[in-house]
Parts: structure tokens; sequence; C-alpha cells
């Protein structure tokens, strides 16, 4: 919405399917969005931008979306182009839900999108990951082994149980329920697309804003977000990576300015197929985790979280015997420290769960930063050159010109600026903080080897003798210094 308006204020109106949430109301939503530092620059081109947005009450799960009569008409006489991007992201999430939202519901779009006389294109948006289980994925929409509509149909008169226990036997070699139903959702728009101009966009992962409307912009936890708070905060010692493996992060710049080209391709141009856009930087310009690992922990340096539980200090391990180990010693064991002295000083315990979630995310991200995959970008490219020189610059989508380490320091900033609400202000605090963490950390350490040390001591006549030893070559050295420095006086 922010980049339709900041370039092209004539645009009459943007329809949004919203839901009521947290006691807000649609109205709310859509302003509190609105109002916030994103929507600055386009009130300067567009300052009636409040008037050109229609909230629409509408959840993707009920019937008709549980869209009203009135709405539901405008929507159909006036719409020239549908943006689907609604989806469960939740990788754990139930397959009944999961198919509802991310299939059943794209359905139903596009039911609704055949009956729209003035539709000029239809926008589906995917996931590069939803064939994540081959290793080469080119722009084409790949079958599934039991069609979609059978799936949908099941879901209606399976229960809960029969559907866990064929979960795992349908998602086959794919990691969760999201990258299947993502998948199941492509064969559903290329069958049941009819006459309908449909594309179909593929990003990878998408992280904060490269450039528009400024650096370093993110509004969610997903992807790297809730990861890069875990370790700057401290929480985060260890991560199951593999550093060579490729990080396709994508700019959320970057996808919108890919969509939007592709919108108005579609319409203009008609392909005879439904095409597909990979969105996705691994091929044009790689960046590895571990590199991308180092650049964050770097950035922390200079712009610390405030707060930290622990000095951001993460690594990468790569087995299971190195995982379960580090887990426990830098994990859990100084949550349940932490969570004992909070009981002593009468507080409510808390470490101990964040970790056993931050360990739960962990397990399910795994799949994704130890494995590269290959994505062809031929239409993308194909689409790039259809561009004029104008429209390269302002919907620019060329990740060959990302620099990425000052890309992810954007990032990082952005994270604590826009997620965490840290003012700038409060850095010369976080690193004193920091620097109180270290020398407890030493301390704490110092402590931990001299008990060790003693209790070695009174169980070991050979740490006696070499006790026995160091003490006595510290006197003879000190003696030595004292008898000459009398003679020379
Ligand atoms: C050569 C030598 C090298 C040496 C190198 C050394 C370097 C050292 C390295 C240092 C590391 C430094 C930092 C790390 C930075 C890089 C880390 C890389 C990790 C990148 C991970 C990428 C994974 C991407 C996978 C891509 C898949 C496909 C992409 C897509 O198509 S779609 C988007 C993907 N979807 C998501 O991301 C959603 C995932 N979320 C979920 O599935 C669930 O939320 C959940 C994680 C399962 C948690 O479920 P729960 O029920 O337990 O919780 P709930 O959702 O209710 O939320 C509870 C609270 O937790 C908060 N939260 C939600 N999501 C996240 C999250 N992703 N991370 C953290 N926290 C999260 C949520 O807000 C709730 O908070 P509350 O309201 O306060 O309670
Ligand atoms: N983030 C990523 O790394 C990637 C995301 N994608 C795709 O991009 C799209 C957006 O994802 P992202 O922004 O990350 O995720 P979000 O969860 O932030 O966005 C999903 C949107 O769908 C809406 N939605 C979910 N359920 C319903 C419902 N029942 N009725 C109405 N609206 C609903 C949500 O609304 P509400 O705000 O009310 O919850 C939310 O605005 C998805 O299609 C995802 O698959 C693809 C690749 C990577």
């Amino acid at each position: 919405m922010e980049k339709l308006f900041r370039t092209s204020p004539d645009l009459k109106v943007i329809y949004v399917l919203v839901r009521p949430k947290q006691g807000q109301t649609l109205q709310q939503r859509v302003f509190q969005i609105l109002d916030s530092k994103l929507f600055e620059k386009v009130k300067e081109v567009c300052p009636n931008v409040h008037e050109k947005i229609r909230a629409i009450s509408a959840d993707l799960n009920q019937n008709d979306f549980a869209i009203s009569k009135e709405d539901m008409q405008e929507l159909l006489s006036h719409t020239n182009i549908v943006f689907h991007c609604a989806a469960t992201v939740r990788f754990d999430d139930h397959l009944r839900h999961a198919v509802q939202l991310n299939v059943t519901a794209t359905q139903q779009l596009l039911l609704m999108a055949s009956q729209m006389p003035k539709l000029e294109a239809f926008i589906h948006i995917s996931t590069a990951f939803s064939n994540c289980n081959l290793k080469h994925i080119d722009e084409v929409v790949y079958p599934c082994p039991v069609e979609p509509k059978k799936i949908i149909d099941s879901m209606e008169w399976l229960d809960d149980a029969i559907i866990d226990e064929i979960t795992p036997k349908l998602i086959g070699d794919r990691p969760n329920t999201y990258t299947y139903t993502k998948a199941l959702g492509e064969v559903v728009v290329q069958q049941e697309g009819g006459n309908l101009n449909i594309a179909i966009i593929r990003p990878s992962i998408v992280g904060a804003t490269w450039q528009e409307p400024f650096p370093g912009w993110v509004d969610n936890l997903n992807g790297p977000s809730g990861l890069i708070i875990a370790a700057g905060k401290g929480f985060l010692r260890s991560i199951r990576a593999t550093p060579m493996a490729v990080a396709d992060l994508i700019p959320a710049d970057t996808v919108v300015n890919l969509t939007l080209a592709v919108g108005w391709y579609t319409a203009v141009h008609r392909p005879k197929s439904t095409l597909v856009y990979h969105c996705t930087s691994g091929n044009l310009n790689p960046c590895n985790w571990g590199k991308m690992g180092l650049q964050v922990l770097a950035t922390f340096e200079k712009i610390p979280f405030e707060r930290a539980f622990r000095r951001p200090n993460a690594d990468f391990t790569t087995n299971n015997i190195t995982t379960h180990y580090w887990n426990a010693v830098s994990h859990r064991a100084p949550a349940i420290i932490y969570d004992f002295y909070l009981r002593l000083t009468g507080r409510k315990p808390r470490m101990t769960k964040l970790m056993n979630r931050l360990l739960r995310t962990l397990s399910m991200v795994e799949y994704f930063i130890n494995r590269s995959w290959e994505w062809s970008t031929y239409n993308t490219e194909m689409l790039m050159s259809a561009l004029s020189p104008e429209d390269q610059r302002v919907f620019n989508f060329d990740v060959r010109q990302l620099n990425w380490l000052e890309y992810i320091e954007n990032y990082v900033l952005g994270v604590k600026k826009y997620l965490l609400k840290e003012d700038m202000a409060g850095i010369p605090e976080a690193k004193q903080h920091l620097k109180r963490l270290r020398n407890i950390h030493y301390l704490f350490n110092t402590a931990l080897f001299l008990i060790a040390w003693r209790l070695l001591i009174a169980r070991s006549q050979v740490a006696r003798n070499v006790w026995f030893f160091i003490v006595s070559f510290c006197y003879k050295f000190l003696s030595y210094f004292r008898a000459s420095s009398t003679l020379n006086a």
C-alpha cells in the first residue's frame, strides 16, 4: 500500500481485507499502520491516503470470508487487481487450519475473482520454499502427489486425531505444514484460475527493507528478526547452522517492487500461462549464514540492545552432540540459575519458559539454515528487461546491487528501533550494562575456577604437588625481585 500510493498518488482506492483483532476495530488496525513512520513519506505526496484505503471486514476462515453483502458487491464490481498475500505462516500449524487458510481460502478467492468483471490480474504470493523438498527449483508449479481438492474434502470429515496421524505422510519430505500447504495453494491457483490473468510470486526469506521508504524497516518477528532479537539480548548463544549454506534473504521492499511490476506485466501483457517469479537473492548475489551471523554480532558491538540478559556472543554448531551440549550449558543452565535467583528474590520465574520457546523455534528453523537451494530466475530477469529504465529504477528488484554488510547493519538497527522500540539515546547505557555483564561473567568464571581447584586439591595428591610448585615458584620469584631492588638501592 505504501509503495503504491507513493508512486501512484492518483490511485482511486485500495480495498484491504482485515479482521478485527485484540480488541481493535479494523479501522483502528488500519489507521495504526497509516499513522506509523512507514507512511510519513506517502503523506507528503498523497495527504489524503486515509480516505483512499477502504478496510473491508473479512475473515478468510469463514464462508464467503464473512464479508457483508454490500461490501462484497462493491469489491466485485470495482476491483482491477487482486494481491493475495494472507496466509498462516506458522511452521507448526495444524494441517486442518493451514489447509483452510492457505488452500481453501485461495480457492474461494479465485472464485470471487472470477466474478469481478473489471479484474485485470490476480497476483498470488507463495514462498520459494513451497518446493523445498527439491534442491533445484524452477519457475513452474510442481504437481502434488495428492490432489488439493481431495485434501480439502478430507479435512471436512476427518477428525483431528486422524489428521495428526496422516500429516507426516502427506507432507512427506517437506519440513512442515506451512511449506506443504503453500505448495497445494499454488496447484489450486493453477488448476482453478480459469480465464483469469494469474501470476505467482515466490519470495525466499523476507527481511527488513533495503532502501524504501527507508532502510531497516521491519514490523514482525518472522524469518531472522526474532532470532536477531534473541541473539542481541544474549538469550541465543548457539545455533545449529551450516556457515557456508546460502542465506537466501530478500528485503521486503524488493518483494514489493517485484510484486507491483508483476501486477503491471500480467495486466498489460496477459501471458498465456500462469507465470511464476522467484524473488530470491542466492543465485544473483549470494551471502552465507556465516558471513551474516558475524555481521549481526559485529553490529551488536556498535549498536547494542538495551537490558541484555547476557553479552551477545552466539556461535554456530554443526552436529547433534555439540548442539545438545551448548543447549544444556549455554541455554538451559543460565535460565535455571536465573529463575532460581528470581525465586529467591520473590519474583516469578520466567526464563526457563522463554528458553524452551526459543529452543523450539530453533528446532523449526534448523531445516532452512543447514541447506542451500538453487532457484532459477528466468521470469524475474525477463521482467526486469521488460521494464523501462525509469521503472527499473523506481521498482528496483535487482538484488545484485545489494551490499549485504550494510544491509545487515541496517536490519539490526531496524530491529532495535521498530520492533524493540528502543531509543538511540540509550546506547551508552546499553554499553555500560554490557560491561557490567562482562565483569559479572569474569567474576563468575573466576569463582567457579577457584571452587573447582579447591575441590581438586582436597582430593588429588598430584593437584596438591602442582599447587605447591606454583606457590613456591611465585614466592621465589617475588623474593628474587625484592633482593635485587634492595641491592640497587
Ligand atoms: C565461518 C565461520 C562462521 C562463524 C560464525 C559465527 C557467527 C555466530 C552466529 C551468530 C548468530 C547471530 C544471530 C542470528 C541471526 C541469523 C539467524 C539466522 C536464522 C534465520 C532463520 C530463518 C528461518 C527462515 C525460514 C524460512 C522459511 C520460509 C519463509 C517463509 O516462507 S514465511 C515466514 C516464515 N514463518 C515464520 O518465520 C514464522 C515462524 N513462527 C512460528 O512458526 C511460530 O511463531 C513459532 C516459532 C513456532 C513459535 O510458536 P509458539 O506458539 O511457541 O509462539 P507464538 O507464535 O504464539 O509466539 C509466542 C511469542 O514468540 C514470539 N515469536 C513469534 N515468532 C517468533 C520468531 N520467529 N522468533 C522469535 N520469537 C517469535 C511472539 O511474538 C510471541 O511473543 P509474546 O507475544 O511476547 O509472547
Ligand atoms: N515472511 C517471510 O519470510 C515470507 C512470507 N511469504 C508469504 O508472504 C505472505 C505474507 O507473510 P508475512 O507478512 O510474513 O506474514 P504475516 O503473518 O505477517 O501476514 C499474513 C497476513 O494474513 C492475514 N491473515 C491470516 N489469517 C487471516 C484470516 N483468517 N483472515 C484474514 N486475514 C488473515 C494476517 O492478518 P492479521 O494481521 O489479522 O493476523 C496477516 O496480515 C504470506 O503469503 C507468506 O506465505 C513468503 C515468503 C517468505
